[in-house]
This record gives structure tokens, C-alpha cells and sequence, in this order.
């Protein structure tokens, strides 16, 4: 269940002010700002290479800014103590030991943060992962991987989601399981932060969406000012990423 903020706190917000990212002479992310509120499922959309992951990255803590800065409730990252109980995050080729079991796995991650066993068993339970807890991660299929990412991300409960391409792997079963998991984290009161490139499935799947193409913002706006009188949200994005070039 998820906790509720304190009087006076922001709430499970993220922030993104004015973020700019160079990789030598690439620049990733340009002078990017939007916040992410809680209570619904905002999608994060944009082409290959527009800065999605780079963005997801520099708010925990994995990319540092050249400029700007991002916040998660009211904080930076680097601030949080124990930050698997404020933020959880599936980021694109999480780094999985193959050694290691999926439970040794989630344990390792728990121990770090303050995180109970019992709450280790519980996800593997939610996430579908019970029968492969005590197999080595080496063998694991795509699908399995992202489950056992996502259940490193639900580890610490935590008020925040971020989900890089969670879609990425799973059979259909694993898609609509994720869509019906993603709202209901969103509906208890959750920030939940999802970039695809799935129009059709973010159309059934996101409140609200955030586009950007070349590092830049495209539109901040709830999905139904995307889609109506016949537009597809394929249309409207695909005509959003045009004008924009
Ligand atoms: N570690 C890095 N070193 C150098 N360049 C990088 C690095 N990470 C990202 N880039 C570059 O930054 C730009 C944005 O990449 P990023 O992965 O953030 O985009 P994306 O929107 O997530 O793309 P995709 O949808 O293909 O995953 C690209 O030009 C990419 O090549």
C-alpha cells in the first residue's frame, strides 16, 4: 500500500528543471523541463535516441546532468536515504549478476536498503517468479529478466516507478499483466513514469503523456488531447515528431 505524503511535502513528484545532457559533442537531453505527478500513469515518448533513457537515468542518479537538475520528491537522488523505499526503477540492460540467483538477487537489493526477506518473497510471488527464484540468473529469458527487474523495482514499495521499455520481452499474457499492474500502482496514489514505444499499448495504459524528439520537449498534455475525432495517438505523435524536425 502506498504511503501517503507528509503535510506540507511534494508528494511523490519527479522534477526535471531545464536538464541538458552532452555526451562529448552529442547533445542527449536539451534544457528539458517537466514534472511527473502522482496518481496516474504518464508515458514518456520519443524516437530512438531522443533521450528517454538518458533522462530516466539522470534522475536516479545514473547520469549526471551538464546542466539543471532533477528532483524526486522535493530531493535530489543522491539525497535519498534508502532510496529503493522512495524510487523504484526498471532501466534498459539493468546490470544482473549470472551467477546469481533471482532471490540472492532481490536479497542482495533488500539488505542494502533496509528491506526485509519476507518482502523479498512477497515479490517474487507478485511478479510470477516463485518456481525460478532459485535458479541462476544466466538462464533467464527476456521476459524473465524484465520480472525480475520489475520485481527489483517493487522491492522497496516505494511512492515513485520508473519503467524504461517495461513492455520489452513480454508475451501478451506479461503485457496485459503489466498494464493492469501499472494502472493499480498509479490508482493507489503512486507516480508511475513508463517510456515505450507502443503507441497502442501507452494509448490503453497512460493519463498522461510526455513527448520529446532530439532532447527537447514536444508536448506535456493529458492523452485524451492526443486522441479523438478519429486521430489515432500513432497519428498525433508521429505528426508532433514531423513538425518538430
Ligand atoms: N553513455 C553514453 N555515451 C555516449 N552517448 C550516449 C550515451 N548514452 C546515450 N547516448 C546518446 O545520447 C542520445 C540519447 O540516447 P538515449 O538512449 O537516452 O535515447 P532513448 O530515447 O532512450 O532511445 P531508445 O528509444 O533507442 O532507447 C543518443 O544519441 C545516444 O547515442
Amino acid at each position: 500500500m502506498c504511503r501517503a505524503a507528509p503535510p506540507g511535502s511534494l508528494g511523490p513528484v519527479i522534477e526535471v528543471r531545464e536538464v541538458s545532457k552532452w555526451y562529448g559533442r552529442i547533445q542527449a537531453v536539451d534544457a528539458l523541463t517537466f514534472t511527473v505527478r502522482p496518481g496516474r500513469v504518464t508515458g514518456f515518448l520519443g524516437p530512438n535516441g531522443a533521450g528517454k533513457s538518458t533522462t530516466m537515468r539522470m534522475i536516479v542518479g545514473l547520469a549526471r546532468p551538464s546542466a539543471g537538475e532533477t528532483r524526486v520528491g522535493g530531493r535530489p537522488y543522491e539525497g535519498l536515504t534508502h532510496p529503493l523505499t522512495h524510487v523504484g526503477a526498471l532501466l534498459e540492460a539493468d546490470a544482473l549478476h549470472p551467477g546469481r540467483t533471482a532471490s540472492d538477487h532481490l536479497l542482495w537489493l533488500a539488505q542494502s536498503n533496509g528491506i526485509g526477506r519476507t518482502r523479498v518473497r512477497q515479490v517474487l510471488g507478485q511478479l510470477g517468479l516463485d518456481g525460478v527464484a532459485r535458479r541462476r540468473v544466466r538462464g533467464f529469458s527476456l521476459g524473465m529478466r524484465q520480472r525480475l527487474g520489475l520485481a527489483a523495482a517493487l522491492l522497496g514499495d516505494p511512492p515513485v516507478l520508473l519503467l524504461d521499455e517495461p513492455v520489452n520481452g513480454l508475451d501478451p499474457e506479461g503485457v496485459r499483466w503489466l498494464r493492469q499492474l501499472t494502472r493499480s500502482l498509479a490508482a493507489e496514489g503512486r507516480t508511475v513514469f513508463v517510456s515505450s514505444h507502443l503507441m497502442s499499448e501507452m494509448a490503453i495504459t497512460a493519463d498522461h503523456l510526455i513527448v520529446i524528439g532530439q532532447g527537447r520537449l514536444l508536448a506535456d498534455a493529458p492523452l485524451a488531447s492526443f486522441v479523438g475525432d478519429g486521430t489515432s495517438l500513432e497519428d498525433a505523435y508521429l505528426r508532433l515528431q514531423e513538425r518538430a524536425r
